[in-house]
């Protein structure tokens, strides 16, 4: 396992992976995902941590998946640490609020992907070839335009630390050798995404793109997984700040970036050194931020 990451592991678990924010163990036959407060940046994952972000992100992971159940279910079994299995309640307090109980999948190696807005690598390769993964789209679409509908662009996983490959949906569909499947995580990963959207325009973020992975329970069930349409998982703009045309405002990591491409951050993003320790003004405004996405997606104080 990656060193960096070890001083995260809790010990007395059964380790099985960890992505650059969470991390993952075996619990009997079930999993336990457990979110970090660890922020990434610039491709790099920051020395500093925002206090309560793993709970914070967990939570509104919870709420997605309440407010999503009648279009598809989902793997958690439970994110209360005290309906936790015995061997987990000596860790309870360490893993209150940030962790969920879930059952283990057989998961579809795609990253189903759905922009309604166009940046990224999405704006990268409509700039080289007016296509999104082979799809064709209208002239004149600049950064952050918003699309006609939303698009399904997937990618196939990669290693840890590298990028994920665009592929368009017929390589996809290839690669996987299922077309019905295929299909199926096109057109759940359109409807969660256009339902997230919705809400999350109403109370005025931009839900731009979200990554979904799927799995399958023993008898086939297709449901959803990992965590869900959070600031890590997508990309969330403030809506009142959104101007097509130039680099979105991140609602919860522009405080960061901005500190970090300043002079006074004395870093270089073009240098091959990681960022420095955030100053702890920018800590706590990020923080803030992450709290006003929760509240204001959900309507529920963030305590
Ligand atoms: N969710 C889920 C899941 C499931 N319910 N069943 C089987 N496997 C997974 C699973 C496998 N990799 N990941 C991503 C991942 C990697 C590292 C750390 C993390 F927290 C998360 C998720």
């Amino acid at each position: 396992m990656n060193r960096r990451y070890s001083e995260r592991v809790i010990t007395g678990l059964n380790h099985l992976a960890s992505g650059k924010i969470r991390d993952l163990y075996a619990v009997g036959d079930d999993l336990l995902l457990v979110a970090s407060d660890k922020i990434s940046a610039f491709d790099y994952v920051l020395e500093s941590e925002i206090p309560d972000k793993g709970r914070i992100l967990t939570q509104l992971s919870m709420w997605w998946f309440r407010q999503l159940a009648d279009l598809v279910p989902n793997h958690v079994i439970s994110a209360d640490v005290e309906q936790f299995p015995a061997e987990l309640q000596p860790y309870k307090e360490e893993l209150r609020g940030r962790s969920m109980l879930c059952r283990k999948l057989s998961m579809v190696q795609v990253e189903c992907v759905a922009r309604g807005y166009l940046t990224g690598s999405g704006l990268a390769e409509y700039e080289r070839t007016r296509t999104a993964n082979g799809v064709p789209l209208p002239p004149g679409l600049v950064d952050g335009s918003r699309l006609d509908r939303p698009i399904f662009t997937p990618a196939m996983k990669a290693e840890v630390g590298q990028h994920d490959e665009n592929v368009s949906f017929e390589d996809m569909a290839e690669r996987i050798g299922d077309p019905e499947l295929a299909a199926q995580l096109k057109d759940l990963t359109l409807a969660v995404y256009s339902r997230a959207r919705e809400i999350a325009e109403e109370r005025g973020i931009i839900l731009a793109d979200t990554k979904f992975e799927f799995g399958r329970l023993r008898g086939g069930t297709l449901v959803l997984a990992d965590e869900v349409l959070t600031p890590d998982s997508s990309r969330f703009w403030p809506a009142d700040e959104w101007k097509p045309g130039r680099t979105q405002s991140s609602f919860d990591k522009q405080y960061v970036r901005d500190w970090l491409s300043s002079p006074a951050s004395g870093w270089d993003r073009k240098s091959d050194t990681p960022p420095p320790v955030l100053p702890e003004e920018v800590v706590q405004a990020t923080r803030a931020r992450y709290v006003e996405a929760y509240e204001r997606l959900t309507g529920a104080k963030f305590d």
